[in-house]
């Protein structure tokens, strides 16, 4: 079943592999969860949370892990995504699927680095959409037909990309029927119950088939009838050379227009990842800080007691404008706000070091509100252009509660699926920087912080979601053992 591994490394790095995977958010709550139905998606995050971990574990890359994935929730028909995802208002399915890597690693540059990130839509015959965002992503000049400029290509859509992955990348191709579950076509139906024809599942299974209907069918009964579809699904991958990926795969939302693009194949907002270089503090011992602390000050009373008399009142005015870096306030409109204000850092006080941070993102809910607040590179560019801000906390301000995309619903918010939304994450840098300095702490990160015993470097998973319920799974780290444990949940609380 697992069979898209495709490199193995020898020696592993510095880094602590991890995982976090979603498969969707929205309106879900106890009542439209039954507990059968809930251990049907315990399970399954489970057993592909634990699966992708093995595969870092034994050497598999960020973005072969994090495509593996995908590729097994593709195939679960409980999932919106490849088997199991929802119809168009005619009836017809529509995938989508992207795939994003940068790197913190010193080993030259991950697969698929030249481009980063690349995205198919309009898919309706290949069975593993994120392996024909993978091939898009990896398609390098000269390469298989896409030569040329095209080769930078980042977003490719419907039957001719398909063609291209059949052909020349040796996908494998399935009939429509492969993808249509009684499920979703009762989801279909209901919704466009106003308009009821009286079509049935076996309708549409009569129905002509583009192919010739081939000795494997959907699923035609699972068994789930009342919950509303909102399963896309994401993973996103740290491989032990501090490499990052993340794969988002998707059939869209129930009865979206034909032609409909969505977030997940678009880039920076429903997916993303990137790496930059920042200047921070270099954390110090007490010893060394005091040290300095005292000879600024008597460096400082040297020159200026002097003239002290004279520019007391300017020299107020002249540190406040040297405060070492903008610091990002919460939004005003989330109710998430830190217990503290940070310190504000003085440069003269503190040694300053070039440090490497990364982050990756996916997201899922309700797409259109994604794209219009442009969501995961608006989180990536709050921890970007102000370091002093983590991934939980931006993760937070966008899609958390009272966030960016519940404030994008205005009016409409609570009226409609609109705004809802979560976002995964994880986060990585390349040493520690002095705990004031961050703006952090009150947000959901997963503990997996760096401050553990263990020589390798850790990965800090995040996620958030203003709606009812985020199918998730991660790792949970003990500090004191180091232990680390899987985890699936679903609402704020356990089930
Ligand atoms: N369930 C989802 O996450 C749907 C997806 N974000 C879309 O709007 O296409």
């Amino acid at each position: 079943m697992h069979s898209h591994i495709t490199e193995k490394h020898h020696a592993l790095g510095s880094f602590q592999p991890t995982v976090i995977l979603h498969g969707g958010a929205g309106a879900i709550s106890r009542a439209s969860l039954s507990p059968e139905l809930w251990a049907r998606y315990e399970a399954s995050l489970w057993r592909y949370l634990t699966d992708a971990r093995k595969l870092l574990d034994s050497g598999a890359s960020a973005l072969d892990a994090a495509c593996a994935a995908a590729t097994w929730f593709e195939d679960d028909p409980l999932f919106n995504c490849g088997r199991g995802s929802v119809f168009t208002e005619q009836g017809t399915v529509e995938m989508e699927a992207s795939a994003m890597v940068c790197s913190l690693g010193p080993s030259g540059p991950p697969a698929g680095q030249i481009k980063r990130g690349a995205a198919v839509s309009l898919v309706r015959n290949t069975r593993h959409p994120i392996l024909l965002a993978r091939e898009v992503l990896m398609a390098a000049d000269g390469d298989g037909g896409m030569g040329g400029t095209s080769t930078m290509h980042c977003h490719l859509s419907g039957r001719d990309v398909e063609e291209w992955g059949w052909k020349e990348r040796g996908l494998e191709k399935k009939p429509d029927r492969w993808f249509w579950t009684k499920r979703r076509w009762e989801e279909h139906r209901r919704g466009l119950q106003k308009q009821n024809t009286g079509y049935t599942y076996d309708d549409l299974l009569a129905s002509v088939d583009r192919f010739a209907a081939t000795e494997e069918e959907g699923d035609g009964d699972d068994g789930v009838d009342e919950y509303p579809s909102q399963g896309t699904v994401g993973a996103v991958c740290l491989d032990s050379w501090g490499n990052l990926a993340v794969a988002t795969s998707t059939g869209g939302l129930t009865n979206k227009k034909v032609g409909r693009i969505g977030d997940t194949p678009t880039i920076g907002s429903g997916f993303w990842a990137e790496t930059w270089e920042e200047e921070v503090p270099e954390k110090t011992s007490a010893m060394v800080q005091a040290r300095r602390e005292q000879n600024l000050e008597s460096e400082t009373s040297q020159i200026l007691r002097p003239i002290a008399g004279i520019l007391g009142s300017c020299l107020t005015l002249f540190q406040a404008h040297q405060e070492y870096q903008p610091v990002i306030n919460p939004p005003t409109h989330s109710p998430v706000t830190p217990h503290h204000s940070p310190p504000i850092l003085d440069p003269r006080r503190s040694t300053l070091r070039k440090r490497r941070r990364a982050v990756a993102m996916s997201g899922t809910g309700n797409g259109d509100s994604f794209l219009r607040t442009n969501a995961t590179r608006t989180a990536a560019s709050m921890c970007r252009f102000s370091s002093r801000t983590s991934l939980a906390r931006a993760v937070s301000a966008v899609a958390g509660p009272g966030g960016e995309l519940q404030q994008s619903a205005g009016d409409r918010w609570g009226h409609s699926g609109e705004g809802q939304g979560g976002i995964i994450g994880i986060e990585i840098d390349d040493g520690p920087v002095s705990k004031e300095f961050l703006v952090e702490q009150d947000y959901p990160t997963i503990k997996s912080s760096s401050a553990c015993s263990s020589t390798k470097k850790r990965g800090r998973s995040v996620f958030d979601f203003n709606c009812g319920g985020l199918f998730r799974a991660y790792y949970e780290l003990d500090e004191k053992t180091s232990r680390e444990t899987p985890k699936v949940m679903v609402f704020k609380e356990g089930y």
